[in-house]
């Protein structure tokens, strides 16, 4: 991460506004010192009136640049947060972008409403009460200026390695929200493949880095506080003790030792605020510095990037829609082991008088759908956009209940029985419109269904799934590691890491939707060559879009609004065996 200076956060006249209260706010410091040194060595009480206006106005003015410089942070970071959403492309628009726009561009707040003012005040203020401290005895200013420089140094000291566990904690969040939204938004995915509890881990071992991360900064923070006092109240001492022995012997009067012993720790307190607030700051520093590496990046939003973000928002929040509607009862355990006995036979499916109602449309998505799928049958689901049938793929998934009607598994009715979904789960393969892959590398993509397959069974499956070859052409073939929201793969091989899975996970059912994505000749051909092998010999729901996908099936049903308006007969004859056994 390059290093950002001030200047390219915050614009000049609020540079120049903060100096002017610096130079008003050490004044009236000044000022505070002089008339209650005065009123105290002469035992008088004519400057009370004077002292107690000095101190109303220096709160006042306090104020007056808290407000200002608020208000200024908050118009600083909505302009970053708008020219962040004007530039990035949505191939960036990840979780980690929404990290940065989220918690990142509020930890710019101490960093500009904290740190910078006080640097600015800490060059200002101490000068100029040293040349007060200088008149009143020049000694205390020598003793003052060879400890001053202590401040900084340690400050310096301390700053680095507190940049260095800020940035590491930012990391640590960024990495830790990327992989949030990554699972949320394939929740359907993982729940199919039965990881959730896997992730579940994953997520919760990243927090614990987090956390640790948070505490190493804390500690760094307690400690450079803890240096920064002693620092002061050292030379606060080496003052005091001279001015003390000299006001004994005579040599200096009450008024001006007063003064400077009144004015010495305002000298420091500026540097040490500073070291202070900087740890408060150093965040928004590391976020300062990513804001500046997006904005300087060329913004590249186009067909391309259109492509790439296949699945993009809507998709996401639709699924999640989806997900949101699965009753508590048919929540399917991440560890459950998939049921090895059923993956062996082909299974019967039959749904009979399904209908299912979206909440807020008139009219339902199924209308009283009846069908049998028999062992080994493939059957093509056409029809129109939005006539129901990825509404049709999401009752059997477990995403969607019906709100009449009843789905069989081999006859028997999962109903609310957590451990028949479980296993009707295990039993299905499922590879939807837009698949989501996960960022991590292709070859925990491909073994999402099945963690504990070794590497020559991946790409038997990565084979029959034409997918091997682009794989071994990657950088680091099956190590590759996919970038959230599956960038860094086209569409055509994002589908086909899918299919690959699906081949590895080998299970009696395949539920797939075809993809509508725009796929090149080659990826279109490789894909369906790819779902002929992967449906053969199983019981198969298609969505089929294009002839190519509705050929491969042994009869077509079409629906049309919700109903069923047209099915073949089964076709005769066995079914086909396997490519994967
Ligand atoms: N989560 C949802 N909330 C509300 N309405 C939905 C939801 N999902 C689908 N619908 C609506 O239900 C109807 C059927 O949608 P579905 O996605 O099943 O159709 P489809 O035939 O798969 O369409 P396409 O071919 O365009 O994917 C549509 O009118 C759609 O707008």
């Amino acid at each position: 991460m390059s290093a950002i200076r001030p200047g390219d956060l915050v614009p000049r006249p609020m540079f120049v506004s903060w100096a002017v209260f610096a130079a008003v706010q050490g004044g009236l410091i000044i000022a505070q010192a002089e008339l209650l040194a005065r009123t105290i060595a002469g035992l008088e009480t004519s400057w009370l009136g004077w002292l107690a206006a000095v101190i109303v106005v220096r709160a006042c003015v306090a104020r007056l640049f808290a407000g200002t410089t608020r208000r200024a942070g908050i118009a600083i970071r909505q302009d970053l947060g708008s020219r962040l959403l004007r530039h990035a492309d949505s191939r960036r628009r990840g979780g980690e972008f929404g990290t940065l726009l989220g918690p990142g561009l509020a930890a710019l707040d101490p960093y500009l409403t904290g740190y910078l003012p006080q640097l600015v005040i800490s060059v200002i203020v101490p000068p100029l009460v040293l040349i007060r401290v200088g008149v009143a005895d020049w000694i205390s200013v020598l003793i003052i200026l060879a400890a001053l420089p202590l401040i900084p140094v340690f400050g310096i000291l301390i700053g680095l390695r507190t940049r260095e566990v800020t940035e590491h904690r930012w990391a640590e969040l960024q990495r830790l929200g990327g992989h949030f939204r990554d699972v949320l938004a394939g929740l359907s995915t993982l729940r199919v493949f039965g990881r959730t509890g896997h992730q579940a881990r994953v997520v919760r071992e990243m927090a614990t880095s987090h956390r640790r991360a948070t505490m190493s900064a804390l500690r760094v923070a307690f400690l450079s506080a803890l240096v920064l006092e002693l620092v002061c109240s050292l030379t606060v001492a080496l003052v005091a003790v001279p001015i003390g022995l000299r006001l004994i012997a005579g040599d200096l009067a009450l008024a001006p030792a007063l003064v400077v012993l009144l004015l010495a720790p305002e000298a420091l307190l500026p540097l040490r605020a500073m070291g202070t607030r900087f740890h408060a700051g150093a965040e928004g520093l590391a976020v300062a510095g990513r804001v500046r590496d997006i904005l300087a990046e060329p913004s590249a939003d186009g067909p391309a990037a259109a492509e790439a973000a296949a699945g993009g928002p809507d998709s996401a929040a639709r699924q999640r829609v989806v997900v949101e509607r699965i009753p508590p009862g048919r929540a399917v355990s991440g560890s459950e082991p998939l049921d090895v006995a059923d993956r062996g036979r082909p299974v019967e499916i039959t749904l009979v008088d399904v209908t299912v109602r979206y909440p807020g449309r008139d009219r339902p998505a199924l209308d009283r759908v009846s069908l049998t799928v028999a062992p080994g049958e493939r059957v093509a689901i056409t029809g129109p956009s939005g006539a129901g049938k990825s509404t049709l793929l999401h009752v059997l998934l477990g995403f969607v209940a019906p709100d009449e009607g009843r789905v069989l598994i081999d006859g028997v009715e999962p109903g609310t029985d957590e451990l028949a979904w479980a296993r009707w789960s295990a039993a299905i393969s499922w590879i939807p419109q837009q698949p989501r892959l996960f960022a991590t590398t292709v070859l925990d993509n491909i073994r999402l269904g099945r963690p504990e397959a070794d590497l020559s069974r991946v790409r038997a499956a990565a084979s029959a799934a034409d997918a091997a070859e682009f794989i071994d052409a990657l950088p680091h073939g099956y190590a590759t590691p996919i970038g959230e929201r599956s960038s860094g793969v086209s569409a055509g091989q994002r589908q086909r890491i899918a299919l690959a899975r699906a081949f590895l996970r080998d299970t009696p059912v395949v539920l797939l939707d075809e993809p509508t994505a725009r796929l090149d000749l080659h990826s279109e051909s490789a894909v369906v060559d790819s779902a002929v092998g992967l449906l053969a010999g199983r019981t198969a729901l298609v969505v089929a879009h294009r002839p190519a996908f509705v050929a491969m099936a042994d009869r077509s049903v079409r629906l049309v609004e919700g109903r069923v308006v047209d099915g073949e007969s089964p076709a005769a004859g066995p079914a086909r065996p396997r490519v994967l056994a």
